[in-house]
């Protein structure tokens, strides 16, 4: 019998319970024993809704009280040495001290998860490490589902994946050096699980969507080899992109199901049924579990039938392309939105709904699902002939842009000395990447306004005394570029998208970036324009308040794209190069305010970047594009600034000179200073500061420590070419953690500078 299946479900709660819980019990308000009862109630009701919408084959445990990469690595004791303390205690604090750091031990590097807006933490290998079955939490969820009536699926980080994306830290150490010692772990683990009861097991190996090495190939061979033999089948997940040269090697291996994304890439089903033998599972993620568009359920249905033709009904599965951990949960919740929008849209369980309408179809006839179809049809009908989807100004402006719209009027030689004249900063300069402390008043007024409980007044005098605050508070300290601070910015993509036409916001619409950290993307409907300057009021009065420079702070084009649920009726460069002339009209306003830096940010540049080589230059090529497209139309006297977090920069070093950003500002402390390298390989010819605080830790640096980062720094770049500042903005940090860590980075620059 043909089954619905799902790969996981967001775990944060669709009113974020999980971000309560978990923030609440790091700052001892709560106990652990209280925690974990609400993991279980969201575990239990997220199991029974997948249950309620039609889903045959539910997942367990998908769940994370902070990231489930973090869980692998805790499964497979990977605890780096330094949390040796830490480990003596229970797993919980355990896992907390490795995502985010104690006084004694820096937190655990964090990175994008692919090419999501989901952070990871990267487990950490040495030569020495010694693999044992630390955390049984899959074999515990997978016993609550079946204590609860619930038949599970439990979900694996797979080994191959899970290696590569470890840090090896010891010199001369691959990560596949440790494969037989990891592969004993799962195969454990597996035993566990099929002693328990469990029939099936999702593995989860993404990196079937990159170019695999060969060591990576053979460790996928090897790997299955062994644990295909232990007993549960294997339901072996790819998602993200399509199979493409590694299809053989995926079809081929010993598991007994293959998971393929077709939302990415239909065209890869009919290469796989030709190769998939006669005898896996196939389950085809039909439903896009990425983005928030409701299903062309009568399109989506010819893909299903073309595999079941093939497959019969016992061998096939239909699913969402790819966890929903990606999407928020529940549509219902937005009674605030558009109705005709909302007609459009899908999140989480609408689109379980849609993977059960699939499989009804199939498995029972159309008949049965018919009011399904026939409304998805409708809606993407009503879609497509909508009047509100199309501008045609913004259309026209957008097909008329040229080359000169994109480039600087001087190259970079000649305005930094025309900049040096005009802003006269010491060497060193010292700033931070935009905002402050977002505290509970912060949220709480912002909220009240929302709510109508504060006037537009009252808010207004409340964020003009924020700003004000933040701008004595870097004035004392002694930073010689300062910020406004963003306090009247909810996010630094939901904020804009708020003010730009052909954009569409959700009052819940809740994703897990990191930890307990959520975004609300907004949603990118139609063809976007400013119809009114966005930022300019804050910057100017911030300016008005000092002598000091204070940079505009905006988010670029790019980043505005890819943390938004974007339009799929459209090339993406296509909406890209419309939100980069919003910008520029933006920019332009600011530099007539007479603001002369202005910090265009564009952390997601490298998170965009396609999975596979060969789609990368194009992708290049318009993004950059499109960041000189906002920035290019400014005098030689205004600064540019960009900045970027969370980037493996090696590989995209042209694309990052080409930006022609007069200064960026990126993410290194972590990596200690690692990432920096690429910048002297690749001779980078403009101004950098390289973070030396990593904000996503409570811990606060001392002077020091940031010296020594910096020294480290000048070691790859010239130290006339230097900033100083943090890795990223102080958002989620609170004022005494920042007043504290920006007075010691200051020092530590006013240290060098006496040396130079
Ligand atoms: C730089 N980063 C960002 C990414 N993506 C983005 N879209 N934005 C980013 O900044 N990706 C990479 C990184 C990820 N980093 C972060 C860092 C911090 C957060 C974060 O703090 N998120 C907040 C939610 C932010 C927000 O939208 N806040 C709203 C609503 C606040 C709220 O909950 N209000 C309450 C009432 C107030 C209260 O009682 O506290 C309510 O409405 O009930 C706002 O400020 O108005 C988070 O809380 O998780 C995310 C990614
Ligand atoms: N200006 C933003 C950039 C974050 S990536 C901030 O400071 O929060
Ligand atoms: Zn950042």
């Amino acid at each position: 019998m043909t089954r619905s299946a799902n790969l996981g479900f967001p775990r944060i709660g669709a009113h974020r319970e999980l971000k309560a819980a978990v923030e609440a019990f790091w700052k001892g308000q709560s106990s652990a024993e209280a925690l974990l009862a609400t993991g279980s109630e969201l575990r239990t009701r997220h199991w029974q809704l997948q249950k309620s919408a039609g889903i045959d084959i539910v997942p367990s445990n998908d769940f994370s009280f902070y990231d489930h990469v973090l869980d692998m690595t805790l499964a497979l004791g990977a605890v780096p040495p330094r949390f040796a303390h830490a480990a003596e205690g229970d797993l919980l604090t355990l896992q907390f001290a490795m995502a985010r750091g104690t006084d004694a031990a820096p937190a655990m590097e964090m990175t994008k998860w692919f090419d999501t807006n989901y952070h990871y933490i990267v487990p950490e290998l040495h030569a020495d490490t010694a693999f044992k079955l630390l955390s049984a939490k899959a074999v515990e969820e997978y016993r609550e589902a079946r204590s609860l009536g619930v038949e599970t699926r439990p979900v694996l980080v797979g080994p191959v994946t899970w290696l590569s994306l470890a840090k090896a830290k010891d010199e001369g150490l691959d990560p596949f050096d440790l494969l037989d010692s990891v592969l004993s772990v799962y195969a454990e683990l597996l035993a566990a699980l099929k002693a328990e009861g469990a029939q099936w097991v999702q593995v989860d190996e993404p990196v079937l969507a990159l170019d695999l090495s060969e060591r990576q190939q053979a460790a996928l061979q090897t790997a299955y080899a062994r644990l295909a033999a232990v007993g549960p089948k294997i339901m072996l997940a790819s998602y993200f992109e399509g199979l493409r040269d590694n299809l053989e090697l995926a079809t081929g291996l010993p598991v007994a199901g293959l998971h393929i994304d077709l939302v990415r890439a239909p065209e890869q089903l009919g290469p796989v049924l030709a190769a998939i033998g006669s005898e896996k599972v196939l389950s085809i993620g039909v439903v896009d579990g990425r983005n928030i568009w409701r299903a062309n359920l009568p399109e989506q249905i010819a893909l299903v039938r073309g595999a079941w033709d093939r497959l019969g009904p016992e061998r096939l599965e239909i699913a969402p392309s790819c966890s929903l951990l990606h999407c928020p949960v529940d549509l219902d919740l937005e009674t605030a939105l558009d109705d005709e929008l909302r007609s459009w849209l899908a999140f989480a369980l609408q689109k379980l709904e849609e993977v059960a309408a699939l499989t009804g179809a199939i498995r029972t006839g159309m008949s049965s699902v018919r009011a399904a179809f026939e409304a998805s049809a409708a809606a993407a009908a009503a879609r497509q002939a909508s009047s509100h989807t199309s501008d045609p100004a913004v259309r026209a402006r957008a097909a008329a842009v040229t080359e000169a719209a994109r480039r600087r009027k001087a190259g970079y030689a000649e305005r930094r000395a025309v900049q040096a004249r005009r802003f006269n900063l010491p060497a060193y300069p010292t700033t931070t990447i935009g905002s402050f402390p977002q505290t509970k008043p912060v949220r709480e007024a912002r909220a009240a306004f929302r709510k109508g409980a504060l006037d537009a007044a009252g808010y207004e005098a409340f964020l003009r005394a924020e700003t004000e605050r933040a701008v004595r508070l870097q004035e004392e300290i002694g930073l010689d570029v300062l910020v406004h601070g963003e306090f009247e910015r909810n996010d630094m993509v939901e904020y804009f998208g708020e003010q730009l036409a052909g954009f569409a916001f959700t009052r819940n619409g809740w994703v897990q970036s990191y930890g307990s950290r959520c975004v609300k993307p907004p949603v990118i409907f139609g063809d976007v324009s400013r119809p009114a300057p966005m930022t300019v009021a804050w910057s100017a009065y911030a300016q008005s308040l000092t002598a000091k420079p204070v940079k505009g702070m905006l988010t670029g084009p790019v980043t505005m794209l890819q943390w938004s649920f974007v339009r799929n009726d459209q090339k993406r460069s296509e909406t890209c190069r419309q939100i980069a002339l919003a910008i520029r009209d933006e920019v332009l306003d600011l530099e007539k305010a007479g603001i002369g830096m202005i910090q265009i940010d564009e952390p997601a540049l490298r998170e965009g970047l396609p999975l596979r080589h060969d789609d990368r230059e194009s992708y290049l090529a318009w993004a950059v594009d499109c960041f000189r497209l906002a920035a290019g139309g400014v005098a030689d006297t205004t600064q540019i600034h960009t900045h970027m977090c969370y980037a493996e920069f090696n590989d995209i070093m042209p694309a990052i000179a080409a930006l022609d950003a007069d200064v960026i500002s990126i993410e290194t402390s972590r990596s200690d200073m690692e990432l920096i390298e690429a910048f002297r390989t690749f001779a980078y010819p403009n101004e950098i500061g390289p973070g030396v605080w990593d904000i996503h830790s409570p811990r606060v640096p001392d002077d020091a420590d940031m010296e020594r980062l910096i020294r480290k720094a000048g070691e790859a770049i010239p130290p006339e070419r230097l900033w100083v500042n943090p890795d990223c903005g102080l958002k989620t940090r609170d004022w005494a953690e920042v007043t504290a860590s920006l007075a010691n980075l200051v020092t530590a620059a006013r240290r060098l500078r006496a040396g130079v």
